[in-house]
């Protein structure tokens, strides 16, 4: 008979021994479905802080085991993967750093990587690679029933390794998310703040103040605001809807370049205002028909890649 079929291929052999998963919400438990449909990890430990959500990561049978703390999870582990909102990552490390053992692969998977890798990188004990990753892959849902094990087909996973890393732990790090079908790219720090800022951080934060200041105007116009809105609203809702410990640390962590992006941001919008104002028609059509080719653009980058892929695979 037969395998399955399924979103990757599954392994032979496993690429690790023992996996660490610490943080089971929709990242932690979409890694742990995904590693272990595909056979990437010989034996599977997770662990949370929130019984609750021990219990629950149980009850899904989610990866072999769900260990009662972050130091039973990681001791002897090969690859630890930190998947707790981006203002946890060095207390866990410190946590953890008495049984990590020499040759293990660090890793996270926080939205910001500049103050992760600051955060862990003094709890690094001698021998142990960090190899830092971002899954550009979410949804607005939260927990350990959130997650699916291919929310990383075909998105991309930004590694952004301190200089001098050990090549090899960063190659089993690319390995481990090919693996998942994820699309890797390595990148300074830095420079995937800046990026991520304004491609992700900056539009949650506009989600974040239009669902609000319409809720606000809803106690005026009794609910129309809510009742008639239509794609646009509905969309940003989606987006407004996203877990508030993960984004207050996002943009905690992300201050100076989120601030950069919105000063930008403000100076366009005053062009946009100014526009209206002055029944402007030609500025605000040649706006749009810009950003309508921008979209159009990315839709067709997307097309492409989506194909490369299928090719890879014939
Ligand atoms: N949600 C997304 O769309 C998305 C996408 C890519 C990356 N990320 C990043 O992934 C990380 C996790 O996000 P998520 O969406 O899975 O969050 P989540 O809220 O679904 O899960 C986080 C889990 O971490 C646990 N936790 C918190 N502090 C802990 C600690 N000190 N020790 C052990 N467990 C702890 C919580 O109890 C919770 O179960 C964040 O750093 C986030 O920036 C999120
Ligand atoms: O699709 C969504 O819900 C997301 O917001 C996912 C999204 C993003 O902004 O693209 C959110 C934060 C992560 O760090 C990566 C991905």
């Amino acid at each position: 008979m037969s395998a399955p079929e399924t979103f990757a291929p599954r392994r032979d052999e496993p690429l690790f021994g023992r996996l660490a998963i610490i943080g089971i919400g929709l990242i932690g438990s979409s890694i742990a479905h995904a590693a272990k449909e595909l056979n990437l990890a010989r034996h599977i430990v997770l662990s949370d802080a929130d019984p609750d959500v021990r219990r629950r990561a149980r009850e899904l049978d989610l990866g072999h085991e769900v260990a009662e703390s972050a130091l039973e999870a990681a001791r002897d582990a090969d690859h630890i993967v930190l998947c707790v909102p981006v203002g946890a990552c060095g207390a866990v490390a410190e946590e953890i750093a008495p049984v990590l053992k020499a040759g293990a692969i660090l890793s996270d998977v926080g939205s910001v990587k500049h103050a992760v890798v600051e955060a862990v990188s003094p709890h690094l004990p001698e021998g142990v690679h960090f190899v830092p990753a971002h899954p550009v892959a979410g949804t607005e849902n939260s927990g350990p029933d959130a997650g699916f094990p291919s929310l990383f087909l075909n998105r991309w996973c930004i590694l952004t390794p301190p200089p001098g890393t050990d090549e090899a732990a960063i190659a089993r790090t690319r390995q481990f998310w090919e693996g998942m079908a994820a699309i890797v790219e390595v990148m300074g720090s830095q420079h995937h703040d800046l990026v991520l800022a304004i491609t992700s951080h900056l539009p949650h934060l506009i989600a974040y103040n239009i669902v609000g200041t319409a809720e606000d105007l809803a106690a005026v116009t009794q609910s129309e605001v809510i009742k008639f809105s239509a794609g646009g609203f509905r969309d940003f809702t989606r987006i407004a809807a996203s877990d508030p410990t993960m984004w207050r640390d996002v943009f905690l962590a992300n201050k100076e370049a989120v601030l950069e992006m919105l000063g930008r941001f403000n100076e366009d919008l005053a062009l946009l205002t100014r526009a209206i104002r002055y029944g402007d028609g030609e500025t605000l059509h040649k706006h749009f028909t810009r950003t309508r080719a921008i979209r159009r653009g990315i839709v067709a980058l997307g097309q492409e890649k989506a194909e490369t892929e299928k090719l890879k695979k014939r």
